[in-house]
Parts: structure tokens; C-alpha cells; sequence
């Protein structure tokens, strides 16, 4: 192994920052406003430890698990990500070569910087379509057919993009917007876009992202194609009951890397709301039409990976995923060993305990309320009553 190579993912940022023209660097690293939901995308991470059970053979690890049906041998993707020849003059092509190596799944930019057509031709891979709605349908519906007439096996409509984020960097930094190399011949530029102040990249997204982007676009989306349809950008349980309801064959829980919606909360955070805890809920069986929301407690709702943040949050969503599919009762004991309560040192108060004196995890506070009007069940507490309003108080409570 050569010497000098980066040994995590945090030194291949270092040379990233020196190897990019600063506005580059700012567009890939940069969040919206003021950078909280940044900043806690990751302290989010720091705030979940490892509870780790020991005398165990590791001899064999098998991290392998199946998305849509296909099958991968771990729990990572590669989310898309616009524009990466400002990184590597191969661009998304590289990208595809990369994941097809790790054989794994790579979502394809609707704003990569290679066509659908050189991705598709570039290697063997399972691969997946982003998609953003422009007030051109036309243009959207396009791309659509063109990445379903070349393999790819589903289409991941991004949905918390209507309007672009304010990112504040990009407006200093007069952000030019590169071109979508897949927009060449279906739409005209303006060319004076480039004259004027602030982030271009903004403004051409104001010019072509419908704003009015609502539920009855996925039944539109569902019109034109077969594909399975992912909808990426989640954040809330009521918003993934939704998507199950239009017909999504799956949801990805993300806060689009924070570069959206500033004082959302962090990806990680908002997959603990989405994800019901088994035995907590009633699933229909798979077999009653209802699949894709059986589907919902395994991988779809994973967190997208960035290519940056990847191994970090492949730790997390195993550890995620066990713990919320953790058995009641297997671990359980007197008290209540939810970390968030024994941080606060004041009496349990959650359900779990205090009610059915089950599972060993709760969830915080706040996130009761919604948690409960999802299982449809009774407070057998009653702190809701008194607790703090406007954190999402339910009727039943
Ligand atoms: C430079 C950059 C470009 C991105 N471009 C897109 C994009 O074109 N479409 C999209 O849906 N998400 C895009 N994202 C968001 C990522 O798909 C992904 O959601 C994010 O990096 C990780 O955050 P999450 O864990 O909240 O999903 C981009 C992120 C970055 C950093």
C-alpha cells in the first residue's frame, strides 16, 4: 500500500479542498443557511454509540442485503450527486465504474454531468435514475423514458426540491451552474444568466424546478413508467404513510445532505421516526398489496450514502436497524435504558417502560407524540398532557 494514501474519509476531504477551486469545493461541501442541519447531520451521528456484545465469531460477516430485489452486499449506495466532472474529468462514469467494482447500486444524477447513454454504456451495473420535476414536464418525462429504455431498474424522484436551497456560499462564490449534460437538445439556455450577480446555479434551478410539486406528481410519474418509483427526501413518519399510500415502492430518508431545508432535522434522527419499531405496529402481510410498506422497516428507508459520508453512516444504519428491530423484551430490565432519558437523569417517563415495561430503547420525548398517532395507540402515561406544546401533540393524548 502506497504511503501517503488517505486512510478515511476525512483526509480525502483535506485533499479534495486543496485539489478544488474553492467555489467547487464550497458547491460539494456547503449546506443552506445557516449550516445547522450540516453540522448536525453529523453530530447526530456522534451522538450514537456502539453497544457492543462480545465472545462472538466474526470470522464471517455477512453485511449483504437486497434492495428492490436486488442484491448487494452491503447496506451502502451511491446517492446522486450533480456535476461530478467539476471533481474528475471522467465524471459519473468513473462514479459507475466505482460502484460497479463494489457491486453495488448507483443512483445517476438528473444533474450529472455525462449523459444517461455514456453511464449506461460505461460498465455492467444495477443502476437507478434521479429525477427533479422542471415545469417542463416534457423535459422530465423525456429523461424518464430515456434512462428506462436503458436499464435502468427505478426511478428516485427527489421531493424536497421544489425550490432550490439557499445556499449562501454558492451566492458568494457567484456559483456557476454547470451544464446538465442530459439537458443538451431539449432545452435552450439563457446565456445571460452568467451576466448577472449572485448564484447561477439558483437561478436556473428557480427557472426550470416546478414549485408546485405535490403528491399528484408521483400518480403523474406513475403514468409514464413501470419502473419502481423511490421517493427521496422523507423526513417525517406521516410523510412515508403517504408514500406508501401513492403507490412508492420505497422511501429514502434524507434531508438532501442538508443542502435543502435548513433546521430540518439530521437524516439519521428523522430514520428513527420513520422506521417503526417491529412489533410496535400493525404491518399488512406482503402478500396484501401492501409490500412496499413491509418494505419500509428494511432497507429502503436507509439513508441515502454520500460518497463522503459513507462509512460512517453504514455503521449507523446496521446499528439502526438492529436496534429498531430489536425484540421486546429481550434486553429489558428494570428501568428505562434509553439513553436520551439516563442524559436528562430524570425519571422514565416513556411508554415503554412505564406501559408495557418491554423494549429496552425509546425514543425521545418529543418524538412520541407522532410515533403514537402512527401505531394508532393509547398514551398510557399521560405526560403528553402536560407536555411541551407545539412538538407535535396529538388529540389522543
Ligand atoms: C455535491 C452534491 C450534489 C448533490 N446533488 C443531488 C442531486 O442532484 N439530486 C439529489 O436528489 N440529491 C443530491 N444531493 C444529495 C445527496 O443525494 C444526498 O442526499 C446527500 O449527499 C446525503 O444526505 P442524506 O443522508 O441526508 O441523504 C447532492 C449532494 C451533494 C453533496
Amino acid at each position: 500500500m502506497e504511503d501517503n494514501l488517505p486512510v478515511n474519509v476525512r483526509e480525502y476531504q483535506e485533499l479534495a479542498k486543496k485539489a478544488l477551486p474553492k467555489m467547487h469545493y464550497d458547491y460539494i461541501n456547503g449546506g443552506a443557511e445557516d449550516e445547522y442541519t450540516l453540522r448536525e447531520n453529523i453530530a447526530a451521528y456522534g451522538r450514537i454509540l456502539l453497544r457492543p456484545r462480545v465472545l462472538i465469531d466474526v470470522s464471517k460477516i455477512d453485511m449483504s442485503t437486497t434492495l428492490l430485489g436486488y442484491n448487494m452486499p452491503s447496506p451502502i449506495i451511491v446517492a446522486p450527486t450533480g456535476a461530478h466532472k467539476l471533481a474528475n474529468p471522467e465524471g459519473e462514469v468513473a462514479t459507475a465504474r466505482a460502484a460497479a467494482a463494489c457491486n453495488t447500486i448507483m443512483v445517476l444524477s438528473f444533474g450529472s454531468s455525462c449523459k444517461i447513454e455514456e453511464v449506461a454504456s460505461s460498465c455492467d451495473a444495477i443502476r437507478f435514475y434521479q429525477l427533479y420535476v422542471y415545469r417542463r414536464r416534457d423535459v422530465s418525462a423525456t429523461l424518464v423514458r430515456r434512462a428506462e429504455s436503458l436499464g435502468f431498474k427505478a426511478i428516485v424522484l427527489t421531493v424536497d426540491t421544489p425550490v432550490l436551497g439557499r445556499r449562501e456560499a454558492d451566492i458568494r462564490n457567484k456559483m456557476v451552474a454547470p451544464r446538465m449534460a442530459n439537458l443538451e437538445g431539449l432545452m435552450s439556455f439563457d446565456d445571460d444568466i452568467d451576466s448577472k450577480g449572485g448564484s447561477k446555479l439558483e437561478r436556473f434551478a428557480h427557472e426550470t424546478l416546478d414549485p408546485s410539486l405535490s403528491w399528484k406528481d408521483v400518480e403523474w410519474l406513475k403514468s409514464i413508467t413501470s419502473l419502481p418509483i423511490l421517493l427521496k427526501g422523507i423526513v417525517t413518519a406521516e410523510d412515508a404513510r403517504k408514500a406508501v399510500e401513492v403507490g412508492a415502492a420505497g422511501v429514502i430518508v434524507s434531508n438532501h445532505g442538508a443542502r435543502q431545508l435548513d433546521y430540518a432535522p439530521p437524516t439519521i434522527s428523522a430514520l428513527e421516526e420513520v422506521t417503526p419499531p417491529a412489533g410496535r405496529i400493525h404491518l399488512p402481510s406482503p402478500d396484501s398489496g401492501h409490500a412496499a410498506h413491509m418494505q419500509m422497516r428494511g432497507m429502503h428507508v436507509q439513508p441515502a450514502a454520500s460518497v463522503m459520508r459513507a462509512r460512517r453512516r453504514a455503521v449507523t444504519a446496521t446499528y439502526g436497524g438492529g436496534r429498531l428491530r430489536g425484540a421486546a423484551g429481550t434486553d429489558s430490565g428494570p428501568g428505562c435504558r434509553c439513553r436520551w432519558l439516563r442524559r436528562w437523569r430524570g425519571p422514565c417517563r416513556c411508554w415503554w417502560t412505564a406501559g408495557s415495561g418491554g423494549a429496552p430503547t425509546c425514543s425521545r420525548r418529543w418524538r412520541w407524540a407522532p410515533r403514537q398517532s402512527w401505531w394508532g395507540g393509547r398514551c398510557s402515561t399521560g405526560w403528553r398532557r402536560a407536555g411541551r406544546p407545539g412538538r407535535g401533540t396529538s388529540s389522543r393524548c
